[in-house]
């Protein structure tokens, strides 16, 4: 394919940009009373999972409005002319076949196919994977709910009150963010789901001091089963676990492992039946709908796991049908990739007015920037425009306090999300915290569009007794810092009703699917990984360097620039005073 800069609407947008860049979103509003009703999309989302008895809500309804934009008819039209000319709707039936658009680590990107909860078969290198994935599935809600009942049980027959999964990366952050979205259906208060991923030893020591080894379980959760990090962990753990249980035979009951290596596994020592699989067809930050998010179903219970599947399984069928044009995942990623290549903004701001999201921004930085993050196109050609954005953010109103400042009067254009539901699972004072929040969810992208004109400062002193008396002086010291420039663009997407299961499932997908479709624009592989290696392997050249037994043997580190080796030797002079 050729470089997206060389597609004609491309080069079309970039003369568009022209006249766009002076658009003024109050003009925008002023001359058009149907904005709204223009660019805002409703989308009403229901799937019931075929398994029986699951009796959780299997609908939502999603709003998105676009029209706080610095968008017209005709860049909306030039933008799904962009994505149709990049071919994103050839490459999104290429990944629902399973063809292997992963192409450097030949591979086929399948998350979909986990969700795909009916038996529909969906083939990776001519092999219908969904049977397997019912397997697994099956598998976890036989655990989950054994654990759950309390007839797991752990090495002196108690039941299991704490799982600690141990893993990092996207063995770890969909999980972390899926069970505090979900936190309102841990119905079980003798459960506790806790996260160990940071090799600093504080992580696991401090998780520890929380559990004790009769009732706690260990989830080793490693795509790879090679990761430093969780096996190091894994290992301590089970050193921490063995000091008390002494006898081997006891990790069954408190070892599972999630991972597609099977021999690292069973070397580890974790049994057969303890495993449960996945495949190299899930990306690492795409896998939290397989056997990694066995964490989730544990604390919430398996028929929440499934209407979290069912919530993803039906984005997947809406990004799949629909016209670019009425598809959400489409209409937010053209619009980002407008600021992020024509206006040159550098990151994007994921603001969900909901504590249950707190760890979403974080979630979507590895969904995200891991994917997109990327120099080189397809063919292996370095890019001459911008790839994937920084991407970054903190729930509101907590973001109000610390970095809005920066949003409405900084220097940057920081296009923004705002995420918020109709209605809280908490509805303290009679509904009134929760009106307080969505207030400041509708007033801040108000804000950030509307600004505060000179004049209107002007006119604001001269009302405030405080002010009312000052000299033309005085006002102006004070005006200037007082004026918002406005014309700051955002989308605003509202869940209805609750972030049930369901819900959370349909708004991750629809990320997802915006990160796929911007990839693909930019021609880029969004699946794979390098940027990873580098520092991996350099740190594992570092290790053995850091090895110093007296004063006396102490030999400076030489082979690196002097910075790296100065603060080696630092370290391992340190080391050698030793202060614990
Ligand atoms: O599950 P694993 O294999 O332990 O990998 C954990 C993480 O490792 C690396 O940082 C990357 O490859 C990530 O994509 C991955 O999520």
């Amino acid at each position: 394919m050729v470089s997206a800069t060389q597609l004609p609407a491309w080069k079309a947008l970039q003369e568009h940009y022209e006249t766009a860049k002076d658009l003024k979103l109050t003009d925008l509003f002023a001359q058009d009373p149907n904005r709204f009703k223009t660019f805002a999309r409703q989308l009403h989302l229901n799937f019931q999972p075929p398994r029986g008895g699951n009796t959780n809500p299997h609908d939502a309804n999603l709003l998105l409005d676009v029209s706080k934009n610095l968008i017209t008819d005709e860049t909306l039209s030039l933008l799904f002319q962009l994505a149709r000319e990049a071919k994103v709707e050839e490459w999104r039936d290429k990944m629902f076949a399973g063809e292997p658009i992963n192409f450097t680590e030949q591979r086929s990107v399948l998350h979909v196919a986990l969700r795909n909860l009916p038996d529909t078969p969906i083939y990776a290198e001519g092999q219908n994977v969904v049977p397997e994935v019912h397997a697994v599935l099956d598998h976890m809600r036989e655990t989950s709910e054994a654990i759950r009942s309390g007839s797991w049980t752990g090495y002196t027959g108690e039941r299991i009150t704490d799982v600690v999964n141990i893993g990092i990366g996207g063995s770890d952050l969909g999980p972390v963010m899926v069970t505090e979205a979900l936190a309102h259906y841990a119905d079980d208060s003798r459960l506790r789901a806790h996260f160990v991923s940071n090799i600093d030893g504080t992580h696991l020591a401090e998780t520890l001091k929380k559990c004790r080894p009769e009732s706690t379980l260990f989830i080793v959760a490693s795509k790879t089963f090679t990761t430093q990090e969780t096996i190091t962990n894994a290992h301590s753990a089970r050193r921490w676990f063995l000091d008390h249980a002494k006898d081997e035979a006891h990790i069954a009951k408190h070892f599972v492992a999630l991972s597609t290596n099977t021999a690292k596994v069973t070397e580890f020592g974790i049994a057969k039946e303890n495993m449960f699989q996945f495949w190299d067809w899930v990306g690492g930050r795409y896998s939290l709908w397989s056997a990694i998010g066995l964490s989730i179903a544990i604390y919430v219970g398996f028929d929440k796991f499934e209407s979290l599947l069912a919530g993803g399984h039906a984005m997947d069928q809406h990004f799949r049908n629909t016209p670019l044009e009425e598809n959400l995942p489409a209409l937010l990623a053209v619009i980002g990739v407008w600021y992020n290549d024509f206006f040159g903004a550098q990151s994007v701001a994921l603001l969900p007015y909901d504590q249950y999201l707190s760890r979403f921004a974080a979630y979507f930085q590895q969904g995200d920037m891991e994917s997109n993050g990327k120099f080189v196109t397809r063919d292996g050609q370095e890019v001459d425009y911008q790839t994937g954005p920084i991407i970054w953010g903190e729930p509101g109103t907590n973001g109000q306090h610390a970095f809005y400042q920066l949003i409405h009067q900084g220097t940057k254009l920081i296009p923004a999300d705002f995420i918020a539901t109709t209605h809280s699972f908490n509805p303290i004072g009679n509904g009134e915290h929760h009106d307080i929040l969505l207030s400041n969810y509708f007033a801040q992208p108000e804000a950030l569009m509307r600004g505060k004109s000179a004049d209107q400062v002007r006119a604001e002193l001269q009302r405030d007794p405080a002010s009312a008396n000052w000299d033309a002086e005085q006002v102006q010291r004070v005006l200037p810092h007082k004026v918002f420039k406005g014309n700051r663009p955002t989308n605003s997407l509202l869940i209805d009703p609750y972030l049930h299961p369901f819900a959370l499932g349909a708004l991750i997908a629809l990320y997802e699917h915006k990160i796929f479709v911007q990839g693909i624009i930019w021609n880029i592989n969004s699946f794979d990984q390098w940027g990873v290696e580098l520092g991996k392997q350099l740190a594992k050249k570092i290790l053995p360097e850091l090895a110093v037994d007296t004063a006396a043997d102490f030999k400076p580190v030489t082979s690196h620039d002097s910075s790296t080796n100065g603060l080696i030797n630092y370290y391992r002079q340190a080391k050698v005073r030793g202060h614990l």
